[in-house]
């Protein structure tokens, strides 16, 4: 006996096997029985959402839709054309970015639940992102995993990848599909769990659902051989049943990708510019699992799962995609049938009352997937491709708000292994009377006046039932049409209540918009009323200003006549000024000349006291020579005399006194030798003494001389200094006078300063001007006593030249200080002058009423300015505390905020108002 029922004898439409097939040995007789046990039908309520979904098993809690983002490698033709990448992923954040900035746009982030790159394997999707799933549908949920994304980005890689050859094992780029259907057998064969299991693959194709799993029919035309259309009805429940859908039982590995490639096969696609070989319809291959459980008691359970894989058809951009005519019709069906899930995930993602799921049929059928108790997990797959982003962005765009929807997860409910053994052996039960009547009716026999009878009753029954059958038919076309009407009414009344749904929400959006614009209203009067408050203060304080302005004006007009006459009295002074270095000009000529006079007289002097000294030393040379010849003369009348006295006495005393007078007169002659020397040297002495005093004379003279000479350069230098300090100070008095007039000309306000500024450099002009008459008072000192220290040594060598000399000093000196006096007096007048001007004049002036200062501050003080402003918060609060505004404020600021809008008539005043505090 076979252990288990053959797989190669799987048939397209025969029954399908019981439950607990499980191709294993040991286990095998149990589930033979059941299976032996009878036929199912082969036509049986199937659906993504209907199996079993309904039971009341333990309720998780609400969980969030899976997203994941795969973004495929750019293709040989893209690398090719050297077509840029503008998706960057980062695995590890689990974020994508789509590099706008090359449009000068921001780029743009997304993260997701994973993010799997261009350089990502088939099996880390796999393993990161569905095996959970499949672990969770051994363990009885129901779950799918569905892979979106623009035509040519990948869902078909992704879902059923490369698979050709049927190999044990799976190479490297097999998808999703056969990833998880090698991963449930492994779980099944390590827990050794008693199982049953069956796979069903439709199309949606143009809202119609086709199975690719049923067995091509021998219809005469080749179109509807394989193309049967299945209907898809609501449970009553909120999920979808698929009727006449075909389930077959799979006993292995390989029996899966048999039948997945035999699908495949059978899908519905067409080249296009984007991708050669495009999907063109929505594909589900869905998966149940029957697990047998024991419990206490030995009762057996059945836990039942379902896995969906859903590869959905692309989105496509018929310009780009190059779709035409007819392919055209179907990328706007799939366009369209995609815009639904679309709006169902906004919907669900909005939490709107009202969910689109009947609007496709794939809406539908993913209706327990979206929102309702099944796990799910949303495969995303987008392209590197810069010409792509445009999709790109609307994929994760959805992608990124379907990571909001919530799904209820909810297990289903183990059923009893014996209570459906009975409906089963019902089911069984049923159909076997129904062969055996079939064959029955076929071979009974009946008598002829009974059969007569019979066909007598027949006829009339016949004919009965021809006319209840013509009735019936009236009837049934009659019912048919009412059926037609009442079906059209439940649409419309669907229609029409789903209209209403959403009428009544927007009603109570609208109500709630209208009581926060008459709110806003309310808060706007009011808020006019206040504006109204402050500008009314405005106007006040405005008023108030313009007095003050008006009682400035007056003050500055005085203050600019004041001005004027202060200038005139500037000039004034200037021109005294000019007036008195004309005159210091005038003294310091006549001091020069003066001068002049005084080097010639002292010149003369010295030239007599040359003469003089020159002969002096002549008659004095003349005297020692008279003396020298004097000397001589009467030395030798003397020794005249003494020889005629010694001769005398030889002759008395011839004898006796020869030797003592021969002695005598040797010591006389050499006495007088000595004194004849000595009065030689004398004599010599006083000769050099002479020579030296005439040298030293006429050295000094020369001395002298030069010295007056340079005293003369200096005289002439300082002069000299006199005149330039003089021009000097007449340049700086027409400077100062035109920037007194140009200062004037300028700022009133700035006169105070200016003249605090001219009053500080006229000082210090004076202080100059005192310098410099104090340097000129040192100077003429010096000369002075210069000048008398020549004199004075003139007076040494020549009491004649001293007097004249000393005359001379005397009156130069009388000059210099009548001039220095004058001088002074000059310094004084102007210093008199700038103070009767700067502190009497213009300070305490009578014409001129007031100080600049104090007509500033009698005009209006800064702050008392500052008092007039009217403060626009205060205003606001006085207004405020005054209509006990701060009181509404507090409960509407939430409304306030919602209902502002952001034109206000007032908003220029408000803003200049701000501006202005
Ligand atoms: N991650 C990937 N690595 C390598 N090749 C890939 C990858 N993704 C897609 N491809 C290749 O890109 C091409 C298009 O992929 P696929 O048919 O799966 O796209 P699709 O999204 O299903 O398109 P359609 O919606 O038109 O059916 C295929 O040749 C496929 O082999």
């Amino acid at each position: 006996m076979a252990q288990t029922p053959n797989p190669s004898r799987r048939s397209w439409v025969g029954p399908a096997p019981m439950p607990f097939l499980t191709p294993r040995a040991p286990r095998r007789h149990l589930e033979m029985r059941w299976a032996d046990g009878g036929s199912h039908a082969s036509v049986r309520r199937s659906g993504v959402g209907a199996v079993a979904s309904s039971g009341d098993g333990e309720r998780d809690r609400a969980v969030n839709v899976q997203v994941v983002l795969r973004c495929r490698p750019l293709n040989e033709e893209e690398q090719r054309l050297d077509v840029k990448s503008v998706i960057s992923c980062n695995d590890t954040n689990k974020e994508v970015t789509a590099r706008l900035s090359l449009f000068k746009q921001p780029n743009r982030t997304f993260t997701f639940d994973k993010v799997f790159g261009p350089e990502s394997q088939q099996s880390m999707i796999f393993d990161h992102a569905v095996a959970p799933l499949v672990n969770d549908v051994l363990e009885g949920y129901n779950c799918t995993v569905f892979a979106f994304g623009q035509t040519g980005t990948g869902k078909t890689y992704t879902m059923e990848g490369e698979m050709k050859q049927k190999v044990s094992e799976l190479p490297d780029t097999a998808g999703v599909i056969p990833r998880a259907v090698r991963h449930i057998f492994d779980r099944l064969e390590k827990r050794k769990d008693d199982y049953s299991m069956k796979v069903t693959f439709l199309e949606l194709y143009n809202e119609e659902i086709t199975d690719l799993l049923a067995l091509e029919d021998q219809s005469r035309y080749p179109e509807d051989r394989h193309k049967r259309p299945i209907t898809l009805m609501e449970d009553g429940k909120g999920g979808a049943v698929i009727r006449g859908l075909e389930e077959i039982v799979v006993y292995s590995p390989g029996d899966i990708y048999g039948l997945l490639e035999h699908g495949s096969a059978r899908r519905r696609t067409a080249g296009t510019a984007l991708n050669k070989q495009s999907s063109r319809s929505h594909a589900v291959f869905s998966i149940n699992i029957h697990v047998k459980e024991t419990t206490v008691g030995n009762e057996e359970f059945m836990r039942c799962g379902r896995l969906n894989l859903v590869d959905l058809a692309g989105s496509e951009n018929i310009d780009r995609s190059g779709a035409r005519e007819g392919r055209a019709r179907e990328a706007g069906e799939v366009n369209k049938s995609l815009l639904t899930l679309g709006r169902v995930i906004t919907a669900l993602v909005e939490h709107s009352v009202h969910v689109p799921y009947r609007d496709s049929k794939l809406t539908r059928l993913l209706r327990e997937s979206l929102g309702g108790k099944a796990k799910t997990c949303i495969i995303a797959t987008v392209s590197p491709s810069v010409h792509s982003l445009e999709e790109t962005m609307a994929t994760l765009d959805y992608a990124s708000r379907a990571k909001s929807i919530r799904n209820k997860p909810e297990a289903n409910k183990k059923t009893c292994k014996s209570v459906m053994l009975k409906d089963l052996y019902q089911e069984m039960e049923r159909m076997k009377q129904d062969v055996k009547a079939s064959r029955e009716k076929n071979g009974i026999y009946i008598p002829h006046g009974r059969f007569i009878q019979d066909e007598e009753e027949k006829k009339t029954m016949r004919e009965k039932m021809e006319h209840l059958e013509l009735s019936l038919e009236k009837q049934i076309k009659e019912a048919e049409k009412f059926k037609g009407l009442y079906l059209t009414e439940q649409e419309c009344r669907l229609d029409f209540e789903s209209r209403n749904k959403d009428l009544k929400v927007n009603l109570e959006s609208w109500k709630g918009k209208f009581l926060d614009l008459q709110e806003a209203n309310c808060r706007a009067k009011m808020s006019l009323r206040e504006k109204d408050f402050v500008i009314s203060n405005l106007l006040h304080s405005e008023h108030l200003i313009l007095e003050r302005a008006k009682d400035m004006r007056n003050t500055l007009e005085n203050a600019t006549g004041d001005i004027t006459v202060l200038l005139n009295k500037l000039a004034m002074m200037v021109s005294e000024a000019e007036q008195v270095l004309n005159d210091i000009l005038e003294s310091t000529l006549e001091l020069k000349k003066l001068l002049a006079f005084s080097a010639e007289l002292q010149q003369a002097g010295l030239k007599r006291s040359l003469t003089s000294a020159q002969a002096m030393s002549k008659t004095s040379i003349d005297f020692f020579e008279d003396i020298r010849i004097h000397e001589e003369q009467s030395a030798l009348n003397k020794i005249t005399k003494i020889l005629s006295a010694l001769t005398a006495q030889k002759t008395t005393m011839v004898s006796a006194f020869m030797g003592q007078l021969n002695e005598r007169y040797c010591e006389e002659q050499k006495h007088l030798k000595l004194e004849m020397t000595n009065l030689q040297q004398v004599s010599d002495n006083g000769k050099n003494e002479s020579l030296a005093y005439v040298g030293a004379v006429e050295s000094q003279f020369q001395e002298d001389m030069s010295s007056h000479a340079q005293l003369n350069d200096q005289m002439e230098g300082i002069l000299q200094q006199c005149l330039k300090k003089g021009g000097h100070s007449v340049s700086y008095w027409s400077h100062t006078q035109s920037s007194l007039h140009d200062l004037c000309m300028g700022s009133i306000m700035e006169v105070d300063d200016f003249i605090e500024e001219r009053s500080k450099e006229n000082e210090n002009m004076f202080q100059e001007k005192q310098l410099f008459s104090s340097q000129n008072d040192a100077e003429f000192h010096a000369i002075t006593s210069d000048v008398l220290t020549a004199s004075k040594n003139s007076l040494i060598l020549d009491h004649e030249t001293r007097n004249m000399i000393e005359t001379a000093s005397t009156t130069s000196s009388d000059r210099l200080e009548l001039l220095n006096e004058k001088h002074s007096a000059g310094a004084e007048s102007i210093r008199n002058m700038a103070n009767n001007c700067l502190e009497k004049d213009y300070m305490a002036n009578s014409p001129i009423r007031h100080r600049p200062r104090e007509l500033l501050t009698k005009a209006n003080s800064l702050e008392s300015l500052e008092e007039l402003r009217a403060s626009v918060p205060d205003l606001e609060a006085k207004f405020r505390s005054e209509n006990h505004l701060e009181e509404m404020e507090k409960g509407k600021q939430y409304s306030d905020q919602r209902t502002r809008t952001p034109r206000s008539p007032l908003m220029p005043v408000n803003k200049y108002v701000e501006r202005r505090t």
